[in-house]
């Protein structure tokens, strides 16, 4: 099948690179020709695990290219998929600007019938007035059908996650362009769900606002554990083991963040609020993380009075392990706060130390390289659990620091490992 991507992002780009490598001929485009050229070039924009050696392979192959020019990108699609970002109005609600621009472009650039996929998260109704914007700005006889196919990859394990997903959610208005996409999709070989093209649309919002709801559920837990002397990681094993819990996404920490949860928990309580429906526990389910994003301020208060002139090692910027994104993440709320407290910042990211300098106004100095981060601080602050802060010789904070004094927002230790050293440890959820 000859298929067009529209949108390089982690979405769109490793949809198009998957989609050749089960053996469809893909041209992804995107409007930034800075992001085609590097692409083009055999280099990824985003880091991804397994993505660059996909991506070269398929290019080698003559099934996978890049473009700037929808005309030529579209010019033999019988298939295009948008994956472009949905980001957040300021009211909280979902931004279909790049959706509706990406349509325009399509319906310009169109001279076949075509199905048009909608990757992207987009609010109930979306799909259908896409669809509109469409047939009004294309060309007379041209037939299009639209479709949702949510996407459920997990940035830093995106590639993994698309060859071995959970399930692949297809929503169509008539049972050919189902069928279409199913074939299209069944190299894959998960289970696919076909559906009415609005449930599709909700499942999306629905299974993420769930995760994140079990993960403030988690932190509230975890803060109460604090209080009671309980500890949440036994907690959360014991609650596990019921299979009508399941042990996954019960991970208390500093909150979640990252492009989605934040944006897609306050879409669907806008989307709801549109519909008369005041989505209560949704909205305690943010404000929950807000509140834990700076839940080691006041624990680092508490500890020091006043940060003026106190050298903190902020361990971690991404959001999460294994990718280069910083959207959302606590990083951007305590680094701030830190600032104002009069802290001296050092930053300690393997990969993220790009994308950080774009997003971090306060002047801090950054470090690739974690021992250099850890030097003659007075207190180290884990916002990111990459693996080489998990595995640290914990004896390596009591070497290097002026004061080992630890405030772990991922819960990276286990309590029996710290008690064998002499650190003053602080972390979520458990006895410190
Ligand atoms: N990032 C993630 O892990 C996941 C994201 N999603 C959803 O997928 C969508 C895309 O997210 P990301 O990939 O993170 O976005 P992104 O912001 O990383 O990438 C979007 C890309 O689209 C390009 N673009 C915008 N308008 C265009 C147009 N008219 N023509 C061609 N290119 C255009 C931009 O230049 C950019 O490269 C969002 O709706 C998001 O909620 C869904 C599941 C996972
Ligand atoms: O729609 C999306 O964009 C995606 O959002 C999440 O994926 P992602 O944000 O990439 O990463 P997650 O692994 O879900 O982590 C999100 C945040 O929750 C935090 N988290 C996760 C799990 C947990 O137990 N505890 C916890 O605090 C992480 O540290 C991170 O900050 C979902 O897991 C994907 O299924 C979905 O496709």
């Amino acid at each position: 099948m000859r298929i067009a991507v529209i949108g390089t992002g982690y979405v769109g780009l490793v949809t198009g690179v998957a989609l050749s490598e089960i053996g469809h001929h893909v041209t992804c485009i995107d409007v930034d020709p800075s992001k085609v050229e590097t692409l083009s070039n055999g280099i990824p924009t985003i880091y991804e695990p397994g993505l660059e050696a996909l991506m070269k392979k398929n290019t080698a192959a003559g099934r996978l290219a890049f473009t700037a020019v929808h005309s030529e990108g579209l010019s033999e699609a019988a298939v295009v998929y948008i994956a472009v970002g949905t980001p957040k109005r300021a009211d909280g609600s979902a931004n279909l600007d790049y959706v509706e621009s990406a349509a325009k472009d399509i319906a310009r650039n169109i001279t076949q019938n075509v199905i048009v996929v909608i990757k992207s998260t987009v609010p109930v109704g979306t799909n259908f007035h896409i669809l509109n914007v469409i047939n009004t700005n294309t060309k007379p006889g041209i037939q299009v059908k639209i479709a949702s196919n949510p996407e459920f990859l997990r940035e830093g394990s995106a590639v993994k996650d698309t060859f071995h997903g959970d399930r692949i959610v297809i929503g169509a208005e008539d049972e050919a362009t189902a069928d279409i996409l199913a074939e299209i999709n069944a190299p894959f070989n998960m289970p696919i769900l076909k559906t009415d093209i609005s449930s599709a649309e909700m499942i999306k919002y629905a299974s993420n606002a769930f995760l994140a709801t079990k993960i403030s559920f988690i932190n509230e837990i975890a803060n109460i554990c604090e209080s009671l002397g309980a500890n949440v990681e036994e907690v959360a094993k014991g609650m596990g083991f019921d299979h009508r819990i399941g042990p996954d996404f019960l991970k208390a920490g500093i909150g979640y963040g990252g492009s989605c949860f934040p944006k897609d928990t306050n879409a669907l309580v806008q989307l709801a609020g549109n519909n008369h429906h005041d989505f209560n526990l949704l909205k305690s389910v943010i404000e929950v993380n807000n509140n834990q994003q700076i839940l080691l301020i006041d624990k680092i208060l508490s500890r020091f009075g006043s940060l003026a002139g106190k050298r903190v090692a902020v361990l971690g910027l991404a959001f999460k392990p294994h990718t280069d994104d910083l959207r959302e993440s606590p990083a951007l709320v305590m680094i701030p706060k830190l600032a104002e407290l009069g802290a001296d910042i050092i930053a300690y990211d393997p990969i993220a130390i790009g994308n950080a300098k774009k997003q971090i106004k306060e002047a801090i100095a950054y470090t690739e390289d974690l021992p250099s981060a850890l030097q003659n601080a007075d207190f180290a602050v884990i916002i990111t659990d990459w693996p080489d802060v998990k595995k640290i010789n914990l004896s390596a904070y009591n070497q290097l620091m002026n004061d080992p004094i630890v405030f772990d927002g991922r819960n990276c230790y286990s309590l029996d490992a710290v008690k064998q050293e002499t650190i003053e440890y602080y972390s979520i959820g458990r006895p410190d």
